[in-house]
């Protein structure tokens, strides 16, 4: 049989990822912070420290699409970035800008916010990542945000205490289990197939699964950042 580069990459890249990066990815999707907004039990302060410094990380990660687009090499590359870029700047941001407000945040209070080291340390690493690498490189970087807050909103509006009318949470759970979201991230896991049946290889796979785990990592720094009220 002949062999080809493509021979060894899984149909589905982000689930080989999330398998091989386990340890990593659950820190992440089963932080006490996810769990305190499940249960309601998250800190207020906690909530409105985190709202502000994801407003200031959603204005990076902007940045890192517009870097997909300008690494795409052909139109469809290039338009599943754009997915991905207007999803964070016509939707998410408005939800946010509607979500801090709901929360007595003004957008003036967003914009000048000093930047929490977590907030540098995670964006900065997946645009250096990205100005670095290819696009799959960068693709990977950015799979853990948008992948992983769908299953965690999917995951929290299952439990019936996400759902009360008494958790301050649900509208925040509600944003990231809609419908709407979650075929944002179908679209970053297909993206990521096509991308690896374009350019993965056996031995390309260590360092995507190091970028894989290590954005997962500091997606869960981002959840401590916030419980603990970290600057
Ligand atoms: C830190 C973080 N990670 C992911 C997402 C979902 N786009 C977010 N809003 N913030």
């Amino acid at each position: 049989m002949p062999t080809s580069p493509h021979a060894d990459h899984s149909p589905d890249l982000f689930d080989r990822l999330a398998r091989d990066g386990a340890a990593e990815w659950a820190r992440y999707v089963d932080h006490p912070f996810v769990r305190g907004m499940g249960d309601g039990s998250l800190p207020e302060a906690a909530f409105r420290h985190y709202l502000v410094q994801d407003y200031l990380f959603l204005t990076h990660f902007a940045r890192a699409y517009a870097l997909a687009i300008y690494k795409g090499r052909n139109l469809a590359e290039m338009r599943a970035a754009l997915t991905g870029l207007k999803a964070i700047l016509d939707v998410e941001m408005d939800l946010h800008v509607g979500l801090c407000a709901g929360w007595g945040v003004a957008p003036e209070e967003l914009e000048r916010a000093p930047e929490a080291k977590a907030t540098m340390a995670y964006t900065r690493y997946v645009l250096e990542t990205g100005l670095r690498g290819d696009l799959l490189d960068l693709h990977v970087a950015l799979a853990p945000c948008v992948i992983g807050y769908a299953e965690i909103g999917k995951t929290l509006a299952a439990r019936a205490d996400a759902q009360a009318a008494s958790n301050p949470y649900r509208v925040w759970i509600a944003e990231y289990s809609s419908d709407a979201y979650q075929a944002v991230a179908t679209a970053a896991r297909q993206n990521l197939d096509r991308l690896a049946a374009d350019s993965l290889t056996a031995s390309r796979y260590p360092r995507l699964l190091t970028i894989f785990q290590q954005a997962s990592r500091l997606e869960a720094d981002f959840w401590d950042m916030g419980l603990t009220l970290a600057d």
